[in-house]
């Protein structure tokens, strides 16, 4: 069957258990605008009463061709009715599409109303006030045979919540990909829409604080990663990207602010089209740059538009230009610490008490006390719990039993979920002993910066500690071989992680395969955790 407008990209099918449907009857290719509609019907932004509604809607339906009524009458209608003036109430009440126009809320389209719902949609619906039409865009190439699908709900939400708005709005029960995840991956694609909102969150509060800007660009790296995973074309995306940019731009950085902001546009070109007033307003942004009002409220991270890496793998150059950390070659670390030295890693007893100033650990410098030198809690995690902010349960050096509360502006919610495992070991750099109004004393933690965590028991990080101190400290000019204990002046070292010595490669086998240095190899990589053996705490 020919669609209402002509078009020969799709048809009018009966779709199994979903009534009818539009089907690609050809190969429509990413970003093709499917269709682009008026509406035949519209209704007022302004809630008026049914009978009202009923008269305004009846005017409209009596204007309509022939052709154009049998088709509206047609049209798919979850509500009971006795007479045409109901029927008519009844459809524009299961089709109606959002209009963003002035003093509009909604309207019928007799194509764009035919398409189902799907959680994974692989169409993007859009009003597009330019030319004051529905249009519909292809997500991702979609093969001839395919339905075309849209999204029905306003929000991105978990399983339960998307199907209980479906069934109880529209009548349906959702079949779809993502409804139908085996529960263990439905999970995980809850958790990660999850924590898409959370972020959402984060950055919107975060926003545009000065001091806080590589944070939230750290947020919307997270979030854009998950929306990949979530699959291509993840109608989020070019907000996501938009973020990023301002974030660059208001710190003079023009080269990563470009980027992002052409990547934002290409995104809402796909999803809305190059006519689309996302696409209008913020092209100028990927073209100028430095136009964008915020430009250079800092110019901390400053570079100029042509200073963009060339010749980097897309990984590489991603971690550019999200400005993610490398880790960092041993010799620029400077000396090692020994996590067993209780000056430096004091345990819960032997912190600094927040009601009374310390000299042991603060100096006056000018009218303020200062930290005197670095130190730095280290606790593992039991238990956590999150009623208004996450609270912690840790256990320290000694064994004791503290907690650690968030009083972080996100109230732990900087944390990904994957982060707080039981048994995992925290970090709190300049950490106080604190007495709070309910509960035992603990720790307070104000500035989410000060906090790291590592995916490794407070047993196993000791160890490692001092497996580091054995092998990779030179002891009057002579180290020993993690392979084979001998010791010698001259050894070869690990060339991944740089701190284990060998004296040839049969040794550093034995060390990697026999004495865990694989596991272990691994985990001195990672750059906070280095940083926790050379305190630099970046
Ligand atoms: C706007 S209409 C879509 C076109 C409609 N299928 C038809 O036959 O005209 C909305 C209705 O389509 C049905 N529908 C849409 N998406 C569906 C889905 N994923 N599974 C089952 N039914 C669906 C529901 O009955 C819903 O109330």
């Amino acid at each position: 069957m020919q669609s209402m407008n002509g078009s020969s990209m799709y048809a009018l099918r009966d779709v199994p258990g979903k009534g009818k449907g539009l089907v690609a009857i050809e190969n429509i290719p990413k970003g093709t605008r499917i269709l682009s509609e008026q509406p035949v019907i519209t209704t007022p932004e302004r809630q008026q009463d049914d009978e009202w509604l009923k008269r305004h809607i009846s005017q409209q339906v009596d204007s309509l061709s022939e052709h154009q009524r049998q088709s509206f009458f047609s049209l798919y209608n979850l509500y009971p009715y006795q007479n045409v003036a109901e029927q008519s109430l009844g459809i524009i009440r299961t089709n109606g599409l959002p209009i963003e126009a002035n003093g509009i809320e909604g309207g019928v389209f007799l194509d764009a109303c035919r398409i189902n719902h799907d959680c994974d949609n692989n169409a993007q619906k859009h009003w597009n006030q330019s030319i004051k039409r529905h249009t519909v865009h292809a997500l991702r190439d979609i093969p001839k045979g395919e339905e075309i699908t849209i999204y029905y709900l306003r929000l991105d939400s978990n399983r339960a919540i998307r199907q209980k708005k479906l069934q109880d709005k529209f009548g349906f029960l959702c079949s779809c990909r993502l409804c139908s995840l085996p529960t263990q991956q439905s999970q995980e694609n809850d958790k990660r829409l999850e924590r898409i909102a959370q972020l959402d969150d984060l950055i919107g509060r975060d926003g545009m604080q000065l001091n806080f800007w590589l944070r939230t660009l750290r947020y919307v790296d997270e979030r854009v990663r998950l929306y990949n995973e979530q699959g291509p074309g993840n109608s989020g995306l070019p907000r996501a990207y938009l973020d990023a940019a301002q974030i660059a731009i208001a710190n003079g950085d023009l080269a990563r602010g470009r980027i992002f902001a052409e990547r934002a546009v290409e995104g809402w070109r796909t999803a809305c089209g190059s006519d689309s007033k996302e696409v209008i307003e913020h092209r100028s942004i990927a073209q100028d740059p430095a136009k964008l009002h915020l430009y250079g409220l800092s110019m901390k991270w400053k570079t100029s538009e042509e200073e963009v890496p060339q010749g980097l793998d897309p990984n590489d150059f991603d971690d550019w230009l999200w400005k993610r950390e490398k880790p960092k070659k041993v010799e620029q670390l400077g000396q090692l610490t020994d996590l067993r030295n209780r000056e430096i890693f004091p345990s819960f007893a032997a912190l600094p008490n927040s009601n009374k100033v310390d000299l042991d650990f603060y100096e006056k410098v000018d009218d303020t006390y200062q930290p005197l030198r670095l130190w730095c809690f280290l606790g593992e995690i039991v238990d956590s719990i999150t009623l208004h902010h996450l609270e912690l349960t840790l256990t320290d050096i000694d064994d004791k039993k503290i907690p650690l509360h968030f009083n972080t502006d996100g109230r732990g919610r900087e944390l990904a979920p994957a982060q707080i495992q039981k048994g995992h070991t925290v970090a709190v750099l300049h950490a106080q002993r604190r007495v709070f109004m309910y509960g035992d004393p603990g720790i307070g933690l104000g500035d989410p910066q000060m906090l790291k965590i590592f995916p490794v028991s407070l047993k196993k990080l000791l160890e490692l500690n001092d497996q580091v101190q054995k092998f990779s400290t030179k002891v009057d000019g002579i180290r020993t071989c993690h392979g084979c204990s001998k010791k010698a002046a001259s050894l070869n070292r690990c060339g991944k992680c740089l701190l284990f010595w060998y004296c040839d490669s049969g040794c550093q086998r034995t060390g990697w395969s026999e004495r865990g240095h694989k596991a272990n190899c691994k985990l001195l990589r990672d750059p906070g955790l280095r940083g926790l053996f050379f305190l630099k705490w970046d």
